[in-house]
This record gives structure tokens, C-alpha cells and sequence, in this order.
């Protein structure tokens, strides 16, 4: 029969440290049902690969977390592009993928290589929190005026990204903690997406993504209607994603002293450095679909309308696909990893994570000569992401 566990993959004990439980996920066979939420979790690279890339039976459109919008009240409206299928999917992806692919990046590379210079050079040397100090401060720094956004209410993102991502899982502690405040934070964030809300430029001169947005809706490549909600994917993704991917290459580094001499020697390593972060912690651990037929997944079919689990965050380590695959290794090809999804969905802002990774980690790796691990690390719980809250290091020159 169909393997079946009653383990909380939302509880704090496997959200601290899932590493046991994906292991025993993968050893339990292609498909585990997961009875506390009647859920199908897969834990293994191949299936979790082959889900991603067959939209057909696997749907975005009932919702990305547990909720199924086919029965739920989603919280907030979908998104038009993470909760939708083609054909709704397909002119709202187009025009995020023309605004935020590497060749429209190119100037903005500039200006965010110069600016984490300027951030690095401000920091204080010895010992500081990878997070609080960088991780969280780099991304605030040059994201939200890239969007176009006003100057003021900007740490109600944080919140929101936090909240939002909580509510991809089921309503535990962690989503009831959000809740008295996410009403206000929702109102700040929706306002921000109106066309008056945005700056047309930043930089002096370069076009905002939001105004880029609202352009695209002028000329008709989506609706009026829909442009606001496009603004709102970027500050709903944008933000505690590129903290969590920033933090993970940090403590990846400081972690393994000898990947970071390697940067060193060959500062090009810098790149591959935060695609191997990705895989190896996560950031995004998991998040669902809905099956939209009978489905067979291995030896066993899974209902119309059911969930299905994708577990990134074991997938990215399953030692069927990678080798040594708890281990920080910059000499390895991490193409093929799943921490930004695959296939129709897959992250449409990589590319601004990797360019915001590299730049600060390029003038990190070229300042100092060892990056230190100096007290004791502490996980922040999120239903679906991994992420730091504290990380001692010492910067030494
Ligand atoms: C380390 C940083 C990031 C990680 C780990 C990450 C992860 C992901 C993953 C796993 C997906 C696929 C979701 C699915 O298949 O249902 C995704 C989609 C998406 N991401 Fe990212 N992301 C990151 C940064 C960003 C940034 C900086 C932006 C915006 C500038 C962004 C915008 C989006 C959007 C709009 C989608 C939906 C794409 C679609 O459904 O077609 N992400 N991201
Ligand atoms: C890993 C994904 C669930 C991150 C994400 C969140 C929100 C949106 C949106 O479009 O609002 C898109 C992507």
C-alpha cells in the first residue's frame, strides 16, 4: 500500500531540522501520504522535477499552499501569475520575463555592483549578524527603489512576505501570529501598486519595474485591471526570498572556510557560490499542487483535486540526484536544482536574486580575507521558508 506517516512537516521540531525527516520521506518510497493534512508529499529529485514540469496534471490554479481554492477562500486575490494556469498564466509571466530577464538587468548590474561596494566598505569590521547586518539590510537597500515604490512604510514588507509565506501552510501558530497585523500591512502593500504610487525612473533614469509594468498595461500586453496585481507578485516574492538566498550563501561561506579561500583565488566562483547556497539550503522548502485528475505518481494514484507536496528542500538533496549532497561544494554543477522551481513557473526573478547575491558577496570575498563564524547561529520558522534569524561572523581583512 500507499506509504503513510502522521509526521508535521509545519511543526517546529522538523521545521528546525528537517534533514531526518526528508530523509525518511525519500526512503518511504515516490509518493508518502501525509495523514494529519491528507496530503501526497514527494521527497525525491525525479518526481518532484516531474510535477513541476507538467502543468497539465499538476495545477497551480487551485492555490501553491495547502488551501484549495477550489473549496477556500484564498486570503488574498491569486496571483496572476503563481495561481494561475496557461492560458491566464501566459501574458502576465511574458511580461514579468521581458522586465526582469539578465539583458533588461544589465545597467541595474551597475548600479547594484557600485552600491554594494559602497555597503561593504560601510560595514563594521569584526564581528556582526549576517542577517540583520547584510542579509536583511543589502536587498532593502536597492529592491524597493528598483520596484519604484515611495520612501515610506517599507518595513511592512518583511511582515508581509513573512505572513504570506506562512500562509502557504496550514493556519498553525505561525499563521495566527501574522494575522492582527496583516490587514494594514495588505493595505500598504496593495496602495504601493497603484500607478500613482510608482516612480517612473530611478537611478537617474533607469525605468522602475513598476513603471515598466504599467507600461506594458498601456500598450495592452495585460489589462489595466492586472497590472497592480503584477506589481504586487514583485513585492510579495522579491523581498524575503533575496534576505533568505543572501543569508544562506553567508552562512554557507562562513561554514565552510575553505569554499571561501577558493572564492578568493577565483572571484567568478561567486555566481555558482549562491545557486549551490540555493540548493543546499532551500530557501523555499516546499509549497504545493493540485492534482486536476487521477494521477499516478510511482506505484500509486493520486485523487482529482488532492494536494500534492513538492518537497525543494529534500529534492535539492537527495543523494539519488547529487553527490555528497549535504555538503557546501563550489567545485559542483548545481544546474538542475529545483530551489527555484522548474518548468512554466519557474523563478522569473532569479536573475535580480543572483545579481543582488553576487554583488554583495563579490565585494565581501574581495575585502576579506576570512569570514568567521563567531557565536551560535538560530533558525527563523516560517511554514515554507528556510531561513536564519541570527548568524555571528566576524569580517577579517
Ligand atoms: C533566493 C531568491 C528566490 C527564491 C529561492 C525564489 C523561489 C521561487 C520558486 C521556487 C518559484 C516557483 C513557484 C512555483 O513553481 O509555484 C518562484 C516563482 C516566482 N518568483 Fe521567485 N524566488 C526568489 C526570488 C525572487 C525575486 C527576487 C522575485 C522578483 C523580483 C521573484 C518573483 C517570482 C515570481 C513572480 C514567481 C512566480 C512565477 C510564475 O508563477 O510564473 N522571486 N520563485
Ligand atoms: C516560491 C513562491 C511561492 C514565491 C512567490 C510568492 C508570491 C508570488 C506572487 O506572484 O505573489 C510569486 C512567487
Amino acid at each position: 500500500g500507499l506509504p503513510e506517516t502522521d509526521a508535521d512537516p509545519f511543526g517546529s521540531e522538523i521545521l528546525e531540522d528537517p534533514g531526518e525527516f526528508h530523509a525518511a520521506l525519500r526512503d518511504a518510497g515516490p509518493l508518502v501520504h501525509l495523514k494529519r493534512y491528507d496530503v501526497y508529499a514527494m521527497g525525491r529529485y525525479e518526481e518532484v522535477h516531474a510535477a513541476l514540469t507538467d502543468w497539465q496534471s499538476f495545477q497551480s490554479g487551485a492555490g501553491v499552499g495547502l488551501s484549495n481554492f477550489r473549496f477556500e477562500k484564498p486570503w488574498r486575490p491569486p496571483s496572476l501569475l503563481l495561481e494561475t494556469d496557461p492560458p491566464v498564466h501566459d501574458a502576465p509571466r511574458a511580461v514579468l520575463s521581458s522586465i526582469l530577464n539578465p539583458r533588461a538587468l544589465r545597467r541595474l548590474r551597475e548600479h547594484w555592483f557600485a552600491d554594494a561596494e559602497d555597503f561593504v566598505e560601510s560595514l563594521p569590521d569584526g564581528e556582526l549578524d549576517a542577517i540583520t547586518d547584510i542579509a536583511q539590510r543589502f536587498p532593502l537597500r536597492i529592491f524597493p527603489d528598483a520596484v519604484g515604490i515611495g520612501a515610506d512604510g517599507r518595513e511592512n514588507l518583511l511582515p508581509y512576505g513573512d505572513h504570506l509565506f506562512n500562509a502557504f501552510g496550514p493556519s498553525n501558530e505561525l499563521v495566527q501570529k501574522g494575522l492582527p497585523r496583516i490587514g494594514e500591512v495588505s493595505a500598504w502593500v496593495n496602495e504601493q501598486c497603484a500607478r500613482e504610487s510608482l516612480a517612473a525612473t530611478v537611478y537617474g533614469g533607469e525605468p522602475t519595474f513598476g513603471g515598466q509594468i504599467w507600461a506594458a498595461a498601456d500598450r495592452g500586453d495585460i489589462t489595466v485591471e492586472q497590472a497592480p496585481t503584477i506589481v504586487r507578485s514583485l513585492l510579495s516574492a522579491g523581498v524575503d526570498t533575496t534576505v533568505l538566498g543572501i543569508g544562506a550563501v553567508l552562512a554557507s561561506f562562513a561554514t565552510h572556510p575553505d569554499q571561501w579561500e577558493m572564492s578568493r583565488r577565483n572571484p567568478s566562483l561567486a555566481r555558482s557560490a549562491f545557486d549551490e547556497a540555493v540548493r543546499l539550503e532551500s530557501p523555499v522548502q516546499t509549497f504545493f499542487r493540485t492534482a486536476t485528475h487521477p494521477v499516478m505518481v510511482g506505484d500509486h494514484l493520486v485523487p482529482d483535486g488532492k494536494k500534492i507536496l513538492m518537497y525543494l528542500g529534500s529534492a535539492n538533496r537527495d543523494p539519488r540526484r547529487w553527490r555528497n549532497p549535504d555538503t557546501f561544494d563550489l567545485t559542483r554543477d548545481p544546474s538542475g536544482h529545483v530551489g527555484f522551481g522548474m518548468g512554466i513557473h519557474q523563478c522569473v526573478g532569479q536573475h535580480v536574486a543572483r545579481l543582488e547575491a553576487e554583488a554583495v558577496v563579490a565585494a565581501l570575498v574581495r575585502r576579506f580575507r576570512r569570514l568567521d563564524v563567531v557565536g551560535v547561529p538560530r533558525r527563523h520558522h516560517n511554514n515554507t521558508l528556510r531561513a536564519w534569524e541570527h548568524f555571528p561572523i566576524a569580517l577579517v581583512r
